[in-house]
This record gives structure tokens, sequence and C-alpha cells, in this order.
């Protein structure tokens, strides 16, 4: 590329000029270490500078410069250049708070490429493996550190845990909703209140009626694809998803939504929307400001849809005196609180189909998974179950399932092994000390999730196994060791998951009743190993798994 810089131009950057945008990369990158501003606010102030100069460049043309869209780059090229050096030379030196931690260099100057193996779905495995490398504290990011310790569960039971700015609403609406983080945690608790009616222990017992229903007609949609398919067998991970968007159509919205998938499949991709609606968070999340630019680029026509039909359910609902389901839903509880605005109800709603069906469907496909493809397992169940319950159609009380050690255990053990969440939460005021080390406020830190889970100091023998035996006492022999205190499925503290009650009752029900009515095996073209390969991050993508009922 031939470039020829006119003597105008160049004379126009002088010493003085130099100067002055070296000062102001200075003075930028001193005002964003003092208060992140929002990505797509800087972003434009950026894009209006540059086009001022460009156009006061323009203007002069004839006695400042020849060529002002290349006199503007340089003003831009030399500024940008001077703030990002000052920021990179900050977050490498030892006058950084986090200068004492080691991790790679790369990941000191920039969150990018964080967000980039978060959205690649394989985070929990590069975290494994930094750990491997540094030890139990690393820093990940310029301002995060990830602990692979059992004392990071106090990140989160602390009641100072703050939820980091990857939680921040998309597009930095103004809606109050659970999960998202809120302004103040005295507007995230009063919320919790409300949604706590629902998943206390009467309010998940009323839940139990629907439940049954739609596990009944779960078994009637897995024999009906079944018999429909060529192959005989079917994709238990799609027929697991379809159930679980019925039930929380009947959950949220006391069954007005019309979700019935199990009949009519998805031919909207809500599934696919609804899961992009949390793969992006939780990975462009990790750059927010990253988030606040992307956000506004029209894409991810499947998450929009799904918002939009959510939306249209909410107005379904608040038309409807009487819910067809005789149950309390989420709603009635929302609208009762009486000062719940619309669009928060539709954010609420979101957030509850959203998270009510990913997890516990993943959850439930992987239970089944290994149970198929660990000699013993399957059975080993059935016998406790049809010990517990000698008719395998009557009834499946929920106290009686809940006190079956190996029917607990399979669900514990498929927990562990396929929740490999990243958590990250804000160090409050006064900073925190964890295994020693002081972590200086307003880091963020999370727990390594999926290391601890899979470590042998807390899941002795054979960590990266499923073998639910451990779960029992001396279940793999003396040495058996099942460390539940660094299980962190459900997360822990203010922010923990609200409906963990729930999640048990419907895993453990549904297990039961499948094991209970079917023979299954795991189809001949199903690859076994690449499918526990392809297990990435569950909140990012899932695997199909296909298999055949008797
Ligand atoms: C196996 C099933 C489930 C798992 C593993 C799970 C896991 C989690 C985790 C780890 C969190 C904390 C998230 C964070 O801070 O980043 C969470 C929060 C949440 N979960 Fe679940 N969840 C499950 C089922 C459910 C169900 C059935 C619902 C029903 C609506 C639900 C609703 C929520 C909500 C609303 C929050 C936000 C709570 C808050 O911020 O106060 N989850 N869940």
């Amino acid at each position: 590329m031939e470039l020829k810089l006119s003597s105008s131009c160049v004379s126009a950057l002088s010493p003085l000029l130099q100067f002055g945008l070296l000062l102001a990369g200075l003075l930028t990158w001193g005002a964003l270490h003092c208060k992140a501003a929002r990505g797509d606010h800087a972003a434009l102030v950026y894009v209006l500078a540059f086009a001022a100069t460009y156009a006061s460049a323009s203007r002069l043309e004839s006695n400042v410069c020849e060529t002002p869209s290349l006199f503007s780059i340089l003003i831009f090229g030399m500024y940008t250049f001077s703030a990002l050096t000052f920021t990179a030379l900050y977050r490498l030196s030892p006058f950084h708070p986090l200068a004492g931690y080691p991790g790679p260099q790369y990941c000191w100057l920039s969150s990018l490429w964080f967000t980039y193996i978060s959205f690649r779905g394989r985070r929990h495995l590069v975290l494994d493996e930094l750990h491997r490398r540094y030890g139990p504290f690393v820093r990940i990011g310029p301002n995060t550190l990830s602990i692979n310790s059992p004392s990071a569960m106090s990140i989160y039971a602390s009641s100072n845990s703050i939820k980091s700015d990857s939680y921040l609403t998309p597009g930095h609406v103004p809606n109050i909703s659970l999960y998202f983080k809120q302004p103040t945690e005295k507007l995230h608790s009063a919320r919790r209140r409300v949604w706590e009616s629902l998943f206390s222990a009467a309010g998940v017992a009323q839940l139990y009626p629907v439940l049954e229903k739609r596990t009944w007609e779960l078994m009637h949609c897995l024999e009906r694809r079944q018999s429909l398919s060529d192959t005989g067998t079917l994709n238990l991970t799609e027929c697991f998803y379809h159930w679980s968007y019925d039930l929380m159509g009947d959950v949220v919205f006391g069954g007005s939504s019309e979700l019935e998938l199990m009949k009519e499949g998805d031919p909207r991709n809500l599934i696919h929307g609804a899961k992009m609606a949390n793969v992006i968070p939780d990975s462009f999340g990790q750059s927010p400001w990253l988030m606040d630019i992307l956000w506004h680029i029209p894409a991810g026509k499947d998450m929009f849809q799904f918002q939009k039909r959510v939306a249209d359910m909410v107005r379904t609902r608040l038309n409807v005196a009487k819910p067809p389901q005789a149950l309390r839903d989420l709603m009635s509880y929302l609208i009762e609180a009486g000062n719940i605005p619309q669009q928060d109800l539709e954010l609420d709603a979101a957030v509850a189909i959203q998270g009510g069906s990913g997890n516990t469907t993943v959850t439930i496909s992987l239970a089944f998974y290994f149970m198929l493809s660990e000699p013993g397992t399957f059975d080993t169940l059935r016998n406790e179950l049809a010990k517990a319950f000698p008719d395998p159609t009557g009834a499946l009380p929920p106290a009686e399932l809940a006190a079956l050690p190996y029917l607990n255990a399979v669900v514990n053990e498929a927990l562990r092994l396929g929740s490999p969440f990243f958590v990250p939460r804000i160090v409050p005021v006064g900073g925190m000390t964890i295994d020693g080390r002081f972590i200086p406020e307003d880091t963020i830190v999370a727990i390594a999730a999926y290391s601890q889970q899979t470590s042998p100091d807390n899941f002795f023998p054979d960590p990266m196994r499923f073998r639910p035996l451990r779960w029992l006492q001396d279940g793999l022999g003396p040495d058996t060791k099942a460390n539940m205190s660094v299980l962190a499925s459900f997360s822990a503290g203010n922010h923990a998951c609200i409906a963990k009650a729930f999640a048990y009752q419907e895993m453990r029900y549904v297990i039961a009743r499948l094991v209970l009515a079917y023979d299954m095996s795991l189809s001949d073209a199903f690859d076994i190993k690449a499918f526990r390969d392809g297990i990435m991050s569950v909140r990012v993508a899932f695997p199909s798994m296909t298999s055949l009922f008797q």
C-alpha cells in the first residue's frame, strides 16, 4: 500500500498537538479507571468526536490539511494508541491491585479472550487448565479472579455479595426482574420475596399435580414419537425440553399460555431463542462494554421472537381472570404484589421460562446419558425404585422420592458433572480474605465450579466418572469422598437459585417415573464419547441424545 502524507497534514500534528493527544489518552484512562462508562455511550462519543474533527478539518482544508480524512485518522489513531497504551501499562504494572495474582498476561490486558472462550462453551475446561498451571488463584481478566478452592463458596454466602456487571439487563432496560442485576440489593430482595411465595415448601407442594400431569404427557409423547420414527429411536433431550416448556407454561401462566410443545413441537424456535437470551449475557456479558455495543446490532431473530412470544403470553394471562390450571401460578403472585409494571412482568416471565427449562432439561438428560453409558447404574436405580414403589404406575409421593438415597445420588452426580457454571460476584467494600489471601474490593471473583466439582480432593475415587455410589456412606470404599459443600450447581446466598426445591422435585419425579416405566438403551448410532466431549457449558449449548425405549 502506497501512502502519501501531505506536508500540511503532517505539520498539522505538531509536537504540541501530539503531546495533547498523549495527554488526552492518559486522561481517558484516568477517567475510565475511576468510573467505567457504558460501552455504547463511549463508542458514540468517540464516533461523534471523530466526525467533528473530520468536519472541522474539511472546512479548514485549504489552510490546515489537504486530506482531512487522513488528518482525522492520525488524530484518532494517536489518541486511541495513547489511551490503550496507558491502560495496558497500568494493567500489567505492579501498581494494579491484582498485580500479585498469577495468570496469562493476555488475560490481564483485556476481558476479550475470556469472552471468546465463554462464547465457545469451553470456559470451564480452559479455567481448569489454567488452575493446574497457575494454582488456586488465577487472574483471568484485568479485574477478575477465578478461585479454585472450597473456601471460595464464601463469595456467595456473604450477605454483601453483589452480582457483577455481566448481569446487567442487556441494553440497560430499566426494568426489574429477578436474576438480572438491580441498581440496589433492596430492589432485588423485594422482588425475590414475591417469587419466594411460589417456591416455598407449600408453593412447591401445590405444583406437584401439574408436574405429575405433564410427566404422564411426556410418556405419551415419548411413545408417540418413537412409534412415528423411521429408526425406532427418539431424541430424548428434545422431548425433555418440550416437557419443561409445557410445565413452565403452567407454573408461570397457569396454563393460559397454551405452550404445548410436546403436542405441537417448536415451530417458532422458542427453545433456541431462550437459549440465546442466556448465552449472550453469559458470554458477551463478560465484557460488559462490548455487550453494550453489540446489543444495538440487530441479530438473534429467535431471541427477540422468544421475548415477543413471552410478552404475548403475559398479555393473555392478564386478560384471564381464572387460568385453566388449578394452581397458583407465578403471575398471580406478581400481579397481587400490586405495583409491578407490565414490562417487569414480561422480563420476569422470560427469566422463569428460560431458567426453569434449560438447566432442568440438561440435568435430566445427562442423568439418563450417564446411567445408560455407565453399566449397572440404571439397574441399581430401577431396583431401588421398584422396592419403594411396587406398582410402577402408582403415585410417587415427593417425600418418599426425596428419601431414596440412590435416586438423590443420581441427581447430584448429574448436577456435579453437568453444571460447570461461572457465577461472578463483586468483592464488597473493604475487600475479603480467602485462604489467607486478601482480595481488594471491586474485584470480580468466581469459584472455579467445574474444577471443584471434579477435583479428587472433593470427589474420590474416579472424579471424572458418573458413580452415584460416591454419595452414599463408604459407597465406593472407605476412601469415598463426596463434598456436597462445593456442589455449586444452584449457587448460594442471596442470589442462589430460587427454585432449587422445585428443581429437585422435578428431577426426582421424572427420572423415577421413566426408570420405573421403561427399559432404555442408547441407539446404535449414538456416539457415547462424542457426546461426552460435546458437553459444553450447559448454558451455551447442549448436544442431542437419541435413545431407544422398550
Ligand atoms: C437443575 C435445575 C436448575 C439449576 C442447576 C439452576 C441453577 C441456578 C443457578 C446456578 C443460579 C444462580 C445464577 C447466577 O447467579 O448466575 C440460579 C438462579 C435462578 N434460578 Fe435456577 N436452576 C435450576 C432450576 C430453576 C428452575 C426450575 C427455576 C424456575 C423458575 C429457576 C429459576 C431461577 C431464578 C429466577 C434465578 C435467579 C435468582 C436470583 O437472582 O435471586 N431455576 N439457578
